[in-house]
């Protein structure tokens, strides 16, 4: 690939590019009665949620990250012609449900009466369907009133959009849009996709290693580069064993990736622990923060390391001690695994609730954190990791922290 617009060959390497979503009207379309099914356990304080995530992207732009917004990048894409603006409504409204008839009509009409900028904010934030003319299209009225006539969103709000580590995964000079798990996920890589295929900065300069039209899940927040061959990717409530054997074969197989090793780690399938990012992060070439509460009493845990065999198919071996195979895979002789919450009973959960382990490593040795993971902070001080702290009080609420929060696009080569 010439001139790639994407660079990640590790979770370290000084980070120059960031993809980031500001939280918006949606966060404020989450109710006690939705709030389940939209992935979150209680509704955030949307103008705090703003101004600590605006604190987070000055966080990284004053380290000299580049942040770039994926709705801001969405309006330029969609923007490069009506056609593509046709086709964007098309396929949301398609994968909502609406293929065609009276209520399509009426949100493709409504959704074309806004500038792409407003637009793109609503369909972010959700349609309700008291905001559509009911007196104008009277027929509607009947053809709404099937067995959804109780849900207020005509389109479902995407609150977890923050998130913008999970929709996708930068791999390399490539990337993974993702068929996500849940539906309340789901439209969010849609755009990643339309931004991949249309942005002029993008369009042609990315390799798209798996795309979203696959039946089995990934999530980026499981997806970590350890370095330029080898990938560790969770076996999680997000991401399934199957997708992580499709995607090893390809990254194996196809000319413009370098990766040859992936390992697949188990980890528990709970919503505090969604992503291997929850529980585990790496921080420096040797050092990695990791949440206790993923191994079993005698330290070990289900790890599959892949590699391509004689005849380009996968090879995999299992392994139960997540340090000994990190030594193994990424040649080390020593590694500092780095316990949240200094690996105590009561503290280790109660940050790793609030994302204690998800670490985003702006520079080898150099992460940012929340600030309220008081305790794993100072572990990883006394493990002479420079530590960038910033505010979280409502953005925690979300379950996820600053890697769950943010898309590297280029890190430098270490
Ligand atoms: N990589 C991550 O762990 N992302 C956090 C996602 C939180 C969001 N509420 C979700 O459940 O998908």
């Amino acid at each position: 690939m010439e001139n790639p617009a994407i660079n990640v060959n590790s979770e370290i390497g000084k980070l120059k590019t960031v993809l980031l979503k500001r939280p918006g009207a949606e966060v404020e379309n989450i109710t006690p009665d939705t709030m389940e099914n939209l992935l979150f356990d209680d509704i955030p304080y949307l103008k705090i949620a703003q101004e600590e995530h605006d604190y987070f992207a000055e966080t990284l732009r004053k380290n000299g990250v580049e942040t770039l917004y994926i709705d801001d990048l969405a309006v330029e894409a969609l923007g490069q012609s009506s056609e593509i603006r046709q086709e964007f409504i098309k396929q949301y409204l398609s994968e909502h449900g609406y293929e065609a008839g009276v209520t399509h009509d009426v949100l493709q009409e409504y959704l074309n009466s806004f500038d792409l900028h407003d637009m793109v904010t609503k369909l972010y934030s959700g349609i309700r369907r008291n905001e559509i003319d009911l007196d104008l299209k009277n027929e509607t009225l009947h053809d709404l009133a099937g067995s959804d006539a109780n849900d207020p969103f005509l389109l479902d709000p995407l609150p977890n959009a923050y998130f913008t580590r999970d929709p996708q995964a930068s791999i390399g000079s490539g990337i993974t849009i993702n068929h996500m798990t849940f539906k309340a996920r789901q439209p969010e890589s849609l755009f990643t996709e339309f931004v991949m295929k249309y942005h002029p900065r993008f369009a042609g300069h990315v390799n798209v290693w798996r795309d979203r039209n696959h039946s089995t899940r990934i999530e980026g927040g499981d997806e970590l580069v350890l370095n330029d061959h080898v990938l560790a990717i969770g076996v999680s409530q997000r991401t399934s064993s199957k997708s992580i054997e499709g995607l090893a074969q390809e990254l194996f197989t196809n000319n413009d990736s370098h990766f040859d090793t992936v390992v697949a780690i188990e980890i528990p399938h709970n919503h505090a622990m969604m992503h291997l990012d929850t529980v585990f992060t790496m921080v420096n070439k040797d050092q990695f923060t990791v949440f206790p509460g993923i191994m079993d009493e005698a330290g070990k845990m289900n790890i599959f390391v892949m590699t391509p065999d004689e005849n380009g198919k996968i090879k995999m071996e299992h392994h139960t001690d997540l340090g000994e195979t990190l030594k193994q895979v990424l040649h080390l002789s020593e590694l500092d695994l780095i316990m949240t919450g200094n690996a105590d009973d009561i503290v280790a959960p109660r940050e790793q609730w609030n994302d204690g382990s998800n670490t985003l490593t702006i520079a080898p040795g150099e992460v940012v954190t929340y600030n309220r993971n008081y305790v794993s902070n100072e572990m990883l001080r006394e493990h002479d990791i420079l530590v960038h702290e910033v505010i979280s009080s409502e953005l925690s609420r979300g379950r996820g922290g600053p890697r769950c929060m943010s898309q590297p696009l280029w890190r430098e080569d270490l």
